[in-house]
């Protein structure tokens, strides 16, 4: 991850790579939503959100996927990153604190509708810049419920630290114990739509996701994650035929664990050392330079504070 902040803006909040170590589907609600059971952390690469106040509202966009964003504010098929300036800017505005025009930018270095939650982290840092640009302050319930309305995923990636997720994904368990990993990245840029993959899981109520009690080093969490699951690959796969060559690829590199990352097509391996992930990176950029490839740490254990979230 860059240590330097975007240059020309006041504040650069980093909106790390959501990776689903497992993902359970495990029941559906009444409005269709899936019910899920996730076992979830974060890796040291991913996207970046320049912030600025300014004379009126702009929206910059740069990096390697740019091209393939929305840049309207629509709350429906709109950036992401708009629509949570909106909604927390609605909400502040409610309380009173102003929330004046700001210029936002956001480098895009994640492939789009890749499953490793790009847009949902962007909102995610877009929330936490402004509240500090802005100087407010919402109880984080309510900063929640505005996470939650922009995305299922938001509120997990709002947190931002290794956790158990449930509910759609908005009922969040912190996992103080989960170690960090060694991570490859690999997604063969294939986009792949989160509705239609869920409209086409024909199974919605799989076994549930069981955390053994007393795991402890990180062999005993990889053996524990080599009996969950990820029930949407097997949907993805037959739509995505690369993702055999991924995984094929990360497992003849390595990997310890290879599985794929939410509704896909970016399929992770975690690795016994950084020196392995990147040989293994190296290796599968040099025989796919095509692919997008990221060698990076997972997030290192952090419990999720109980004070409010403001500046
Ligand atoms: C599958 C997951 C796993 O973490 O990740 P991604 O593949 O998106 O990274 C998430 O559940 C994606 O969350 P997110 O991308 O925020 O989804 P949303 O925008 O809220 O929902 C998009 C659509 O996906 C379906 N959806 C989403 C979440 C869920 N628990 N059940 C669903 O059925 C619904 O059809 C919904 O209209
Ligand atoms: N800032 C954003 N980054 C990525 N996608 C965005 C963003 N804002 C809106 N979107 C839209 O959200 C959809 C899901 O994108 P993304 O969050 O990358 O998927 P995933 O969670 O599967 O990685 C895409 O169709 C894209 O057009």
């Amino acid at each position: 991850m860059h240590q330097d902040g975007i240059p020309g803006f006041a504040l650069t909040c980093a909106a790390p790579a959501k990776i689903n170590l497992a993902l359970h589907v495990v029941g559906q609600r009444a409005d269709g939503h899936h019910l899920l059971e996730s076992l979830v952390t974060f890796a040291d690469c991913g996207d970046r959100i320049g912030l600025a106040l300014a004379d009126g509202d702009r929206f910059t966009v740069s990096g390697r996927f740019s091209d393939e964003l929305p840049l309207s504010a629509e709350s429906r098929g709109g950036n992401l990153v708009l629509h949570a300036r909106d909604l927390l800017r609605s909400e502040l505005t409610s309380r009173g604190i102003a929330a004046g025009p700001v210029h936002l930018h956001l480098e895009k270095n994640l492939p789009v509708a890749s499953g490793i939650g790009g847009g949902s982290a962007d909102a995610a840092a877009t929330l936490r810049g402004l509240l500090m640009l802005w100087g407010g302050s919402v109880e984080p319930a309510k900063l929640d419920a505005v996470a939650l309305e922009l995305g299922a995923d938001v509120p997990m990636c709002l947190d931002g630290g290794p956790l158990l997720a449930a509910g759609i994904g908005e009922k969040i368990t912190a996992l103080p114990d989960l170690p960090s990993f060694a991570i490859v990245l690999v997604n063969p840029l294939v986009a792949v739509s989160t509705p239609m993959i869920f409209r086409s899981l024909v199974n919605k109520t799989n076994p549930p996701l069981v955390l053994p009690k007393g795991v402890n080093t990180a062999a005993e969490w990889l053996s524990a994650m080599a009996d969950m699951r990820n029930d949407l690959e097997g949907p993805v796969r037959g739509l995505v035929p690369a993702i055999e060559e991924v995984s094929g690829c990360l497992k003849a590199a390595g990997g310890t664990l290879v599985r794929m990352s939410g509704s896909g097509a970016t399929c992770f391996g975690l690795f016994d050392s950084d020196e392995r992930a990147h040989r293994a990176a190296e290796r599968i950029s040099a025989s796919h330079p095509e692919w997008y490839v990221c060698a990076a740490r997972t997030t290192a254990p952090r419990i999720r504070s109980g004070a409010q979230r403001s500046l």
